[in-house]
C-alpha cells in the first residue's frame, strides 16, 4: 500500500538547541497512529513540520509522494491540522467560521454551502450554526476545530492533543469522532493519555528527547519488547505439592530448575534461579504461612505464592488453571503481571539521551528484544528483586 506520509531523516534545530533529530517513519492510508512522548520531546515540532508550518533543518516530509516544503500550497490541501489550541475566531458564528475556513482551504465556491452543512451534521454542531464561537463550550470548540481541519477533505489528519483540557464526557465524544474520522482519513494524533492510544490507535510512535524510540502496535508492544508472559499465583498447597506439579511444567518449556530451595518456612521468601538466562522459571517464591494461610491440605498445608514467567508472550493461564485444578491444588489468586503501556512508556522515556538513541537504533524504530532497553524496574519488579536479592536465601 502506498504511504500517505513519509517523514525522511527530519531534524529541527532551534537556535542551536535540538528540537527533533533524524526522525524517520511512514504512515499508510487508513492508519490511526498515536504520537507519544513526554513534555518537550518534539511532538508539536514534528507535527508542525509535517503540516508545513515549520521548515525542517534537514530531511524531508512527503505527503502522497510530494514534498510538503517544496510544493507548499498544493500539498497542504491534502493535510488537515488541528493544533493544540485551535485557531478559532471568537467573534464569528459557527457557520461563518466554517465558511471562512472553507474559502481559506480552497473549497470550490459552489461547494462551500454544502460542505459547511456536511461538517455541521458530521461534527454534531446542529442547532449551533448561529452561535458565536466565544459562547461555545471547550468540547464544542474542539468539534468546530475538527470541522475546520477536515472541511477540505484532506487525506492526512494531524491532531495535536485533541482531547487535552476536556472533561471526561467530552473526551469520550471527541474520541468517538476521531474513531469515525479514522474510517476515511489517515490520522496522526499526539496525546499524553496512554489509554487513548490503546483505544484509538492501531500503531504508536514514542518520541523522547527529539528521537524516535519506539514504533509498534500498542497491543503487541509488550511482546515486541521481549516482555514474556508473567503471572503471580497464590495456591493452597505445600511448596512440595506445588513444585511437584510445576517442575514438569517448567521442563515442558525446556527449563530446569537449579539450586531450588523450597523448604517451607513460614513468612520467609525464597528464590529460584533458572538454569539459563532465557529461563522459563518461577522466578521467586514467597511462602507466607501466617495465620491467614490456613492449613487445608493433609493438615500440613500453607498457601504458596509463586511467580511464573513463560518462555514467550503466549498466555498460559488456562493451561495453568487445568494443571493445578487437575492436581487438586486450588488457585486462590492468579494475576497477570505484564508491562502496562505506562510502564513501557516509562522504560523508554526515562532513559539517558544516548540510551534512548541506542534503543531507536537497536529497534530500527521497530520494537524488538529488550536487551538494550533501559533497566527501569516497576514497583512490583522492585518488590520481587528485593526478595530475589538473596538468591536461594532461606
Ligand atoms: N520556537 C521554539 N524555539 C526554541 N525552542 C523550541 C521552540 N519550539 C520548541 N522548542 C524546543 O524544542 C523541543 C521540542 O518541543 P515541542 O514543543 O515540539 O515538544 P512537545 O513534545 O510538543 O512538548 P509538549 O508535550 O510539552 O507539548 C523542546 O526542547 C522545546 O523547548
Amino acid at each position: 500500500m502506498k504511504d500517505v506520509l513519509e517523514v525522511r531523516q527530519v531534524s529541527k534545530v532551534y537556535e542551536g538547541q535540538r528540537g527533533v533529530h533524524q526522525l524517520d517513519f511512514t504512515m499508510e492510508r487508513g492508519e490511526i497512529v498515536g504520537f507519544l512522548g513526554p513534555n518537550g520531546a518534539g511532538k508539536t515540532t514534528t507535527m508542525r513540520m509535517i503540516t508545513g508550518y515549520l521548515h525542517p533543518t534537514a530531511g524531508s516530509v512527503l505527503v502522497d509522494g510530494v514534498s510538503v516544503h517544496d510544493q507548499g500550497r498544493s500539498v497542504r490541501a491534502k493535510i488537515g491540522y488541528l493544533p493544540e489550541t485551535p485557531p478559532l475566531y471568537p467573534d464569528m458564528t459557527v457557520q461563518s467560521y466554517l465558511k471562512f475556513v472553507a474559502n481559506l482551504r480552497d473549497v470550490p465556491a459552489r461547494e462551500v454551502k454544502l460542505r459547511v452543512s456536511e461538517m455541521v451534521s458530521r461534527l454534531g454542531l446542529q442547532g449551533r450554526e448561529k452561535q458565536m464561537v466565544r459562547g461555545l463550550s471547550k468540547g464544542y470548540k474542539q468539534r468546530l476545530g475538527l470541522a475546520g481541519a477536515i472541511i477540505h477533505k484532506p487525506d492526512l489528519l494531524v491532531l495535536d492533543e485533541p482531547t487535552s483540557g476536556l472533561d471526561p464526557n467530552q473526551i469520550i465524544e471527541i474520541r468517538d469522532l476521531i474513531r469515525e474520522l479514522g474510517e476515511n482519513h489517515t490520522v496522526l494524533l499526539s496525546t499524553h493519555i496512554l489509554p487513548e492510544v490503546s483505544t484509538l490507535c492501531n500503531r504508536m510512535l514514542i518520541i523522547n528527547q527529539g528521537k524516535l524510540v519506539l514504533d509498534g502496535s500498542p497491543h503487541e508492544l509488550g511482546s515486541a519488547m521481549g516482555d514474556r508472559f508473567k503471572v503471580s499465583l497464590e495456591v493452597k498447597a505445600t511448596e512440595q505439592q506445588l513444585m511437584d506439579v510445576l517442575t514438569p511444567w517448567e521442563k515442558a518449556h525446556g527449563e530446569v530448575l537449579t539450586g531450588s530451595s523450597l523448604t517451607s518456612t513460614p513468612t520467609q521468601s525464597y528464590s529460584l534461579s533458572a538454569a539459563s538466562e532465557e529461563g522459563t522459571v518461577s522466578e521467586s517464591i514467597a511462602s507466607d504461612a501466617s495465620e491467614n494461610a490456613v492449613n487445608a491440605i493433609s493438615g500440613t498445608t500453607s498457601t504458596v505464592r509463586v511467580r511464573l514467567t513463560g518462555e514467550t508472550a503466549e498466555d498460559f493461564r488456562e493451561e495453568l488453571f487445568y494443571l493445578l485444578s487437575g492436581a487438586g491444588l486450588p488457585i486462590l489468586e492468579m494475576k497477570r503481571e505484564n508491562l502496562s503501556l505506562e510502564q513501557i512508556f516509562l522504560k523508554l522515556t526515562t532513559s539517558e539521551p544516548e540510551a534512548a538513541s541506542e534503543t531507536a537504533a537497536d529497534t530500527g524504530t521497530e520494537a524488538q528484544g529488550n536487551e538494550h532497553t533501559p533497566e527501569v524496574q516497576t514497583a512490583s519488579e522492585r518488590g520481587m528483586s528485593d526478595s530475589d536479592s538473596g538468591e536461594g536465601s532461606q
